[in-house]
């Protein structure tokens, strides 16, 4: 059945077996003996096609297997071997017949047909009660019986046992002993073993001493006549997206975990970035209750240079002098009030009792109480009413927009406007000079630059100051927080990763000795960190749902903008996708028989 020629191997230069030959029998039970480290998993290794780096040539019912590429050793494997392992290397989380029919999958026959193999195998070996039981609620020779089950459901002319007896008492070891020189009377059954007890179930004794195989109950080597061919029928297609979604499901618990580690940890960082769209809304609501924030008062005559000064930085608009002005008059409803004079005021620094002052193009003017009190003794109710004001024999029709904390009759009016009036005004002396800073951030930066140059302006530069500085410290805080969150659920979630695909390994191993090849394993392992990703997407968009919900509850400030919303989610996808491949690509490139060994 299996000739063996000239077998030579060696693994980081020391040779373990060593141009030795042997016939093994078409049927019969074989046990195999060795010293520890003889070489007796390596030369079944080789049998099972696991290790094609030998030298000398190893043939199969007729059929060299030392040349065939993977794909055909993987069809030698499934056609014609079944596999028992000491460990069983049975499927945690799948039942009794799951596992076994992992083992037909890749046939031809039907579903439907395997199934009713696998119940009669099952029948056989005692084991219909447990059909449908989770594998890891069975004892350990129930165990065995199903991986040997498992070895038998395809028929295979080879059975290679390694160790099978070894995690199970006496009582177990017989059992299963006699259940393998039953099913040898049909096949060829080899048997590694380190219990001479075990041999007395055996047909032919081998060792491995110094490299070679030895017979110790038989004379000749010569191999018994068998007509049995090496069947090398190509595998059917399967779903590796279905055998993937039944590993997730198995593994949910710890796919949950890694998926909620991640989403916390993303959906944290995100909100450290949403408090950036906090501070641009606490902005504009400053900027819509103090409307001349950006607004720059310079009093004392000027010779010319400091208003180029201002006009000459792009940072600056609205530039102008102002000047004294006389005879105002302001009417509202039937009353009257003239101003004999007026002198131009720093409008940023006022405090507004209601309302805003007045914003540029907006034809607005703000009254001091003094000078309201003299229309309505409820000043309040002033703001929004229409006042004409009558100035160099021009009317403006203004309407009034707050009332501002000053003790003396005095108004403000848009930037704009105010300009107008200086135009009737003989320029001779200017007074001061306003200004305005384009945005918000530049407040600061103007302010000091005046301040350099030894001009002083007076501007809301103390209160733009201290809530800039409030949310810079705000967002620092936050980001670095947000960040040790984002690192601690990316730590989490990769030692889980990791830990789960070092489990994996015989799940590797045992899905190559079952005849599945490299590609499709590697299918099944990047659909389930598609799986993966997609859950972790999901729960991300589920816990951006919560938080929604929570802020409404609460009242909270959190802005997450749709954009951030599609980031958050997709970045979750895209991290969870580069993590599991980090974490699966050791797995995947891993030898087989490496593999089994771990
Ligand atoms: N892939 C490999 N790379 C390097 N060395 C290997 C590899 N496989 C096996 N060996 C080495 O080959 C020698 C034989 O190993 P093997 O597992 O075949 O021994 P064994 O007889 O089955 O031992 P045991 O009874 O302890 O299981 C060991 O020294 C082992 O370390």
């Amino acid at each position: 059945m299996i000739q063996i020629n000239n077998l030579t191997i060696r693994y980081d230069h020391s040779v373990i077996l060593e141009d030795t030959s042997f016939n093994f029998p078409s049927q019969g039970l074989v046990c195999l003996l060795g010293a520890s480290g003889s070489g007796k998993s390596t030369l079944l290794n080789m049998i099972a096609g696991f290790d094609s780096n030998y030298s000398g040539d190893i043939t199969a019912c007729g059929t060299s297997i030392s040349k065939m590429n993977a794909d055909e050793l993987c069809a030698y494997r499934r056609e014609n071997i079944g596999f028992i392992f000491q460990n069983y290397h049975l499927l945690r989380g799948y039942t009794v017949i799951e596992n076994i029919l992992l083992a037909c999958e890749l046939n031809t026959a039907s579903e439907e047909e395997n199934r009713e193999n696998a119940k009669e195998l099952l029948n056989k070996l005692g084991l219909s009660q447990k059909t449908n039981e989770k594998i890891e609620n069975l004892s350990g020779g129930q165990k065995q019986r199903v991986a040997i089950a498992r070895a038998l459901i395809s028929n295979p002319r080879i059975i290679l046992a390694d160790e099978p007896t070894g995690a199970l008492d006496r009582k177990n070891s017989n059992e299963i002993m006699e259940l393998l020189k039953e099913i040898s009377k049909e096949r060829l059954v080899i048997v590694i073993t380190h219990d001479q007890k075990i041999c007395s179930f055996a047909d032919k004794v081998i060792h491995i001493e110094k490299g070679k195989i030895i017979a110790k109950d038989t004379e000749s080597h010569t191999e018994i006549a068998s007509d049995h061919k090496l069947s090398l029928n190509n595998a059917i297609k399967i779903s590796a997206f279905k055998r993937g979604l039944k590993n997730f499901k198995v593994n949910i618990t710890r796919y949950m975990a890694v998926s909620l580690a991640i989403s916390i940890g993303i959906l944290v960082f995100m909100l450290s970035l949403s408090s950036g769209n906090i501070m641009d809304k606490n902005i504009s609501d400053f900027q819509d209750k103090n409307t001349a924030f950006n607004n720059g008062y310079i009093k004392g005559e000027d010779d010319g240079k400091v208003i180029e000064l201002l006009k000459s930085d792009k940072r600056i608009e609205n530039v102008y002098y102002q000047y004294k002005i006389t005879d105002v008059t302001l009417r509202i409803g039937d009353k009257t009030e003239a101003l004999v004079e007026k002198y131009p005021m720093a409008k940023a620094t006022e405090k507004m009792s209601y309302g805003a002052m007045p914003k540029t193009g907006e034809k607005e003017i703000a009254l001091s109480p003094s000078l309201a009190k003299k229309f309505e003794n409820d000043i309040s109710s002033l703001i929004g009413k229409e006042v004409t004001l009558n100035y160099g024999a021009k009317e403006y029709t203004l309407t009034i927009s707050g009332i501002f904390n000053e003790g003396y009759d005095d108004f403000f009016v848009s930037s704009d406007i105010e300009e107008k009036f200086y135009q009737n005004v003989e320029k001779e002396k200017n007074y001061s000079i306003s200004y305005d800073v384009k945005i918000f951030e530049d407040i600061v930066s103007v302010s000091q630059m005046l301040t350099n140059k030894k001009i002083d302006s007076k501007t809301a530069v103390k209160e733009v100051e201290v809530l800039q500085n409030t949310f810079n410290n705000l967002s620092r805080l936050f980001l670095i927080v947000s960040i040790l969150i984002l690192a601690i659920g990316l730590f989490i979630s990769s030692v889980l990763l990791i830990k789960l695909q070092n489990l994996r390994y015989k799940e590797i191993g045992l899905l190559s000795a079952l005849g599945y090849n490299k590609g499709t394993i590697r299918k099944i392992i990047v659909s389930e960190n598609l799986l993966l990703a997609t859950m972790s997407a999901v729960s991300q968009a589920v816990l951006i749902g919560c938080m929604y919900l929570v802020g409404m509850i609460f009242s909270l400030a959190m802005i997450i903008t749709p954009l951030q919303i599609v980031l958050s989610i997709l970045s979750t996808g895209s991290v969870v996708i580069v993590i599991s491949v980090i974490a699966s690509y050791k797995l995947i490139s891993t030898e087989p028989a490496v593999a089994l060994r771990k």
